[in-house]
């Protein structure tokens, strides 16, 4: 049954009541200690906070943490108050409010994630009124740009939320006019030093809080890093850095990269974002699983025969095939994106919510794990099809991948964790460009019903009554558990039948981007979904052996075509383990 929009009471609301309502707004949401508000404020043992709406007000203006914190030489005496002055369209607030700003700077504002992701996030967030009281945009790159030029970039890729439309062209215009430009190279840093300036007067004498996003290429990550914490840091704030992946393409140039990075920043400045545990549906893994009690238990090797972690996307890797050929499929999707969710997925119960609680226990999952043999995986690479008389060329026809390249665009593995609770299951993972669909779900296989009673209405192929928990983290968001289930009738016959949560129907509010959470994450220094150094060199310890093998050894990939299914490989790898991957269908119906 859907929900009908009910309209969501105030921050201020503390009842138990109001907070059922806030939570059937889709407005709770953890976050750590700061600001206990409502009905779980005496749960302070789990540090949950809950975020009623993203209204800012004093309250809940982030503390920095022991590290963050400015010395006292520095506070105070870093930024003399400036008076307000008129910035662009912008009249900066009188700072003797006594709140902090937050000045956000996207690196590479020129390019695509920015303007793909960045900006509509920063955007949306706005909209929902979730940035601060005082903040300011900068978009930094070496292009040259007005901010009216910036502005008229940016716009074109900003939209509302469909559900909600008010005031939506005088939103983006207000959001516009608190965007800047500076143009500047990424290693000098008297350019930082520029735009060290320009902060200070839209920062007006506040205390200033500076949130740096390197959209570049990772090669100058550390350039950045160097220019901005010399030139750009905020004196009397934070600092914060998020960094994009590649985090390197093996253990040795990640660990040279985390090295680089530490010489000018303290790993609490760093925030390695993997925007897939952003999504909706991965963020929900932790709910579903420790807050109903009919899933935890049935949690291990006891009752689940195998789990799979299948993505897909039904385009090739048209523009971005240099960048591409450079990574492939395992370090492009595996070694970060997947691995996240399975991390998270077999972790044990955390001590509580809080960050390093929650990345202590992921941590010990990978570091769990078998090294991944050459034999549990299958690599594939897509090749030209026609259908319908639509060409769709090969990986290799790109102009900018190389003729003969090995890189896989399509990769199946197993993986196993070697601990008491997951002994000898298999976590089967598929990533592939250039399929017949494009997703991304988790599937839990449950064990066979030991001495069912009604195995004959099943036929010989007993695993087509296997219960399967079904997690689609995109598109149409759901939650689904497969059941055997009667038939109605006179006769007895079974079906399998879905216990069907689809986000759609039962949630009127629209699902953010991953983006949105993670930039909202980062400005309120919560640091749950972004990668700490011990857990990257953990996955990259993984992956790394397998992926030096696979290129020492130039294995050819499986050629599949172009918006088919992926390579027959893959089936006969889950075959090898008795699995049969669960996005096929065949199993959908007895
Ligand atoms: N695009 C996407 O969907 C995704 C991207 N990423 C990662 O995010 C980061 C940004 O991605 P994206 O926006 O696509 O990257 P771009 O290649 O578009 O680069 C961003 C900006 O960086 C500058 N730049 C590009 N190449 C160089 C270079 N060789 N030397 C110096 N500056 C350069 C350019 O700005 P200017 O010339 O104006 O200085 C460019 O506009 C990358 O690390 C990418 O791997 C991760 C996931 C998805
Ligand atoms: O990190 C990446 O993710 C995208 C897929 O992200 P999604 O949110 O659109 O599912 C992928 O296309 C890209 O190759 C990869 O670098």
């Amino acid at each position: 049954m859907a929900l009908s929009a009910a309209r969501c009471p105030s921050s201020s609301a503390t009842s138990a009541a109001a907070a059922d309502s806030l939570r059937s707004c889709g407005h709770l949401r953890p976050v750590p200690r700061r600001v206990f508000v409502g009905r779980v404020a005496s749960a302070s043992a789990n540090r949950w906070k809950l975020r009623v709406t993203c209204k800012q007000d004093a309250s809940s203006v982030p503390v920095p943490t022991a590290k963050e914190t400015p010395s006292k030489a520095v506070e105070n005496g870093g930024v003399s108050a400036l008076p307000s002055q008129e910035y662009g369209h912008v009249v900066s607030p009188d700072p003797s409010d006594g709140e902090p700003t937050v000045s956000i700077t996207v690196v590479g504002a020129s390019g695509d994630l920015a303007k793909k992701k960045i900006f509509p996030a920063l955007f949306a967030l706005y909209y929902e009124d979730c940035l601060p009281k005082h903040f300011t945009i900068f978009g930094y790159a070496r292009s040259k740009m007005t901010d009216a030029e910036l502005r008229t970039m940016v716009s074109r890729t900003l939209t509302c939320r469909i559900d909600k439309r008010e005031n939506c062209n005088e939103k983006m215009e207000q959001f516009l006019k608190r965007c800047f430009y500076h143009s500047g190279q990424y290693d000098l840093e008297e350019n930082f030093a520029e735009l060290d300036k320009k902060l200070k007067e839209h920062e007006a004498g506040r205390v200033s809080n500076r949130l740096f996003y390197l959209s570049i290429p990772p090669n100058i990550f550390i350039d950045v890093a160097k220019s901005a914490s010399r030139s750009a840091s905020s004196k009397n704030g934070w600092t914060r850095v998020i960094v994009e992946k590649p985090f390197g393409r093996d253990s040795e140039s990640s660990a040279a990269l985390t090295s680089g990075l530490k010489q000018y920043l303290d790993e609490d400045q760093i925030f390695r974002i993997d925007h897939y545990l952003g999504k909706e549906l991965v963020e929900n893994l932790s709910v579903l699983r420790f807050s109903n009690l009919i899933f935890e238990p049935l949690w291990s090797r006891q009752y689940i025969r195998n789990v799979q972690l299948i993505f897909s996307e039904d385009f090739g890797t048209e523009g971005r095939g240099g960048y591409f050929d450079h990574y492939g499929i395992i370090r492009d999707i595996m070694q970060n994106h997947l691995l996240q969710i399975l991390a998270l997925f077999a972790m044990e119960t955390p001590v509580s919510l809080d960050a390093e609680d929650i990345r202590n226990e992921k941590v010990k999952v990978l570091r769990s794990m078998r090294p991944l043999q050459l034999e549990d995986v299958v690599i594939g690479q897509y090749k030209s099809h026609t259908k319908g008389g639509v060409t769709h060329p090969g990986y290799t026809d790109d102009k900018t991948v190389p003729k003969g390249s090995l890189t896989p665009t399509f990769a199946a593995a197993a993986l196993f964790i070697d601990n008491p609770r997951w002994d000898g299951v298999p976590f089967l993972m598929k990533a592939g460009k250039a399929l017949h669909t494009k997703g991304a779900e988790i599937r839990v296989q449950f064990r066979h019903v030991p001495g069912n009673l009604y195995k004959r209405s099943f036929g010989s192929d007993i695993d087509r009554a296997t219960n399967e928990l079904v997690i689609r983290v995109q598109p149409d968001e759901a939650i689904y558990l497969k059941i055997n289930n009667k038939v109605p009738g006179l006769e007895m016959r079974l079906d399998r039948s879905n216990l069907n949560l689809l986000y759609s129907s039962r949630y009127s509010k629209e699902i953010p981007d991953a983006y949105e959470r993670l930039l909202l994450d980062a400005i309120e220094g919560e640091r749950r979904l972004f990668i700490r150094s011990d857990e990257l060199n953990a996955a990259w310890e993984l992956f790394t052996p397998l992926l030096k093998e696979l290129e020492e050894k130039k294995i050819a990939p499986e050629l599949y075509p172009y918006g088919s299914r992926g390579p027959v490989g893959a089936h006969y790898l889950a075959a090898k383990y008795n699995v049969r991957w669960g996005d096929l269908g065949a199993s959908e119906s007895v």
